[in-house]
């Protein structure tokens, strides 16, 4: 098990501007170490404002771009280029700033994609798009050096919502309906697949938050509170502003 680790910064935009800076120090030191280096995006204000800040870094442009695979913790079944899609939104804010490789690139299906309008069917499309690109040795999913997550105030992390039918699902992706947070259709990474990458960083901001981030670091169960049931392969960080982390038990945090 790994313990947790909490950085606190003073407020939102520090906190954006802190978690952009260690993403690009996180897939530089993965460049340097494997030639390559893989996020997992997700969708929500926060992760939104950190993408924006990593795009007006200039340290950014130390990273090899064309050696980046983007991947998504989760998404909004939509149409593609939906405003309200998680991909449309890391687009604006980043991802069509760099000079990624579109092929290294991998969205979650639309609802008007080749899978069509049928979450189950995009679902399973992605886990087998993971599964192409997985490591030997591993049958499902690719090595992830970095998983970001927002955190929800029911303590929902990527789509994977509170006493949800997701958490029975053993799939590695899961079509979620009936979403507590709008819109109501979603694809997620099941908790089993987010917690095989290297690190996950949850990442929250606001007075909302400090109820389901203390009670997480509390150790509730993961059904009741998702969050909770994150877990990096060597690292879990939480990134939290004060007003967030308002909960946070002293001995857990380290305040900047
Ligand atoms: O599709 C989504 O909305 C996100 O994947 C969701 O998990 C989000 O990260 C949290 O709800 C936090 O969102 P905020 O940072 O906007 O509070």
């Amino acid at each position: 098990m790994t313990e947790a680790s909490v950085a606190v910064h003073a407020d939102p935009d520090l906190l954006a501007q802190a978690v952009a800076a260690r993403l690009v120090v996180k897939l530089l030191d993965a460049q340097a170490e494997r030639g390559q280096a893989s996020v997992v995006l997700t969708g929500g204000r926060i992760a939104a404002a950190v993408y924006r800040a990593v795009g007006q870094l200039p340290a950014r442009d130390a990273v090899d771009w064309s050696r980046v695979d983007v991947w998504w913790g989760d998404e909004r079944f939509l149409p593609a280029g939906d405003l309200e899609r998680n991909e449309t939104q890391a687009r604006a804010a980043l991802l069509d700033t760099v000079p990624l490789d579109p092929a290294r690139v991998h969205p979650m299906p639309a609802s008007d994609g080749p899978a069509g309008d049928d979450p189950e069917a995009a679902a399973a499309g992605y886990a087998r798009e993971l599964a192409a690109a997985a490591r030997p040795g591993n049958a499902i999913v690719p090595h992830f050096d970095v998983l970001m997550l927002g955190v929800g105030e029911d303590g929902h992390v990527a789509s994977v919502f509170p006493e949800h039918p997701v958490h029975h699902d053993n799939r590695p992706v899961s079509a979620v309906r009936g979403s507590p947070k709008p819109p109501p259709v979603r694809t997620t990474l099941t908790l089993p697949t987010i917690n095989t990458a290297e690190e996950v960083w949850l990442i929250a901001a606001g007075a909302d938050k400090a109820r389901a981030v203390g009670m997480a670091l509390a150790g509730a169960g993961p059904v009741q509170l998702p969050a909770a049931g994150v877990q990096g392969v060597s690292r879990t960080l939480w990134l939290l502003d004060r007003a967030a982390a308002a909960n946070v038990p002293p001995r857990l945090r380290s305040l900047r």
